[in-house]
């Protein structure tokens, strides 16, 4: 079968258990999926959990690659994770950290003769090649993002796993780069997955969300099926109404929240 899956996902942080015997997928292949829910329902948790991150007895696997028997390097080939975190600030230019990411995914004697040119193409087509000879420890917390996104996709992973790739991204760059990794990951035929906090983002660049709410999926399937009045009130605790806009296009209208538990 194509696409993600992950069953008997359980995650305990000493003796809390955040996931307990979640199943997930599949996440399908050539599709981006999102991840959503409040602050602490275990989104970040399962996309770690997908990565190998996590202990969890969890079977993971992708088409007919079992990850979760994988030797961790082996692991980290197939499936690229990038963290809530920015890239570090290291006195490294931009150019040398993404060829460094391509030649980490390549067997040793695997590396491409044009890899300057295809680490170039990478960033162009996240609009930030005028960063390439910059260095790390001199650019703004989005731009470090931005280039955190070009050393996951320049490794060419079977599966993206990108933690709030947009959270210090300006609103041009939010929808830019969404529309980056939708058109890398129908090229590659990638299983992308990616935590959103953003509902219009997720209503209008995603093919398919996942909603998690107290370490537990209320909802799996098309942004339009997923995300709707019942759930937007008994997930997030608000009151709303998924409408179209003049171009027919999904949004959501917050109109007051609920009273606290
Ligand atoms: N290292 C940790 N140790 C203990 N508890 C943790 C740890 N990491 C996460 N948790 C707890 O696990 C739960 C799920 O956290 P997680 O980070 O997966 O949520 P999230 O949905 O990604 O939240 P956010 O949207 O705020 O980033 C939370 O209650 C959190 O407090």
């Amino acid at each position: 079968m194509s696409g993600l899956t992950a069953a008997h996902v359980t995650v305990r942080y000493g003796r809390r258990t955040v996931l307990d015997d979640l199943s997930v997928g599949p996440l399908p292949a050539g599709q981006v999926s999102a991840l959503l829910g409040p602050n602490g329902s275990g989104k970040s948790t399962l996309l770690r959990a997908l990565a190998g991150l996590e202990r969890t007895g969890a079977t993971v696997r992708c088409g007919e690659a079992e990850l979760s028997r994988m030797r961790p390097a082996l692991r980290a080939r197939h499936c690229v994770y990038l963290p809530q975190a920015l890239p570090p600030a290291v006195h490294l230019q931009v150019l040398e950290s993404v060829i460094a990411a391509r030649r980490a995914a390549a067997p040793a004697g695997d590396w491409e003769d044009d890899e300057v040119s295809e680490a170039l193409d990478v960033l162009a087509r996240l609009g930030v090649d005028d960063l390439a000879l910059r260095y790390m420890d001199e650019l703004s917390g989005g731009q470090r993002q931005l280039v955190g996104l070009a050393q996951a996709l320049v490794r060419r992973p079977a599966v993206l796993l990108l933690d709030e790739p947009l959270s210090a991204l300006d609103l041009h760059h939010q929808f830019s780069v969404m529309q980056v990794v939708r058109r890398e990951t129908r090229a590659r035929n990638m299983v992308t997955v990616v935590v959103l906090h953003d509902l219009n983002i997720a209503l209008q660049q995603a093919d398919y969300v996942v909603m998690l709410r107290q370490g537990v999926i209320v909802g799996a399937g098309t942004p339009r099926h997923v995300i709707t009045t019942q759930t937007l009130q008994q997930v997030y605790g608000v009151r709303a109404r998924v409408e179209s806009c003049s171009l027919g296009r999904p949004h959501v209208v917050v109109d007051g929240v609920e009273a606290g538990p």
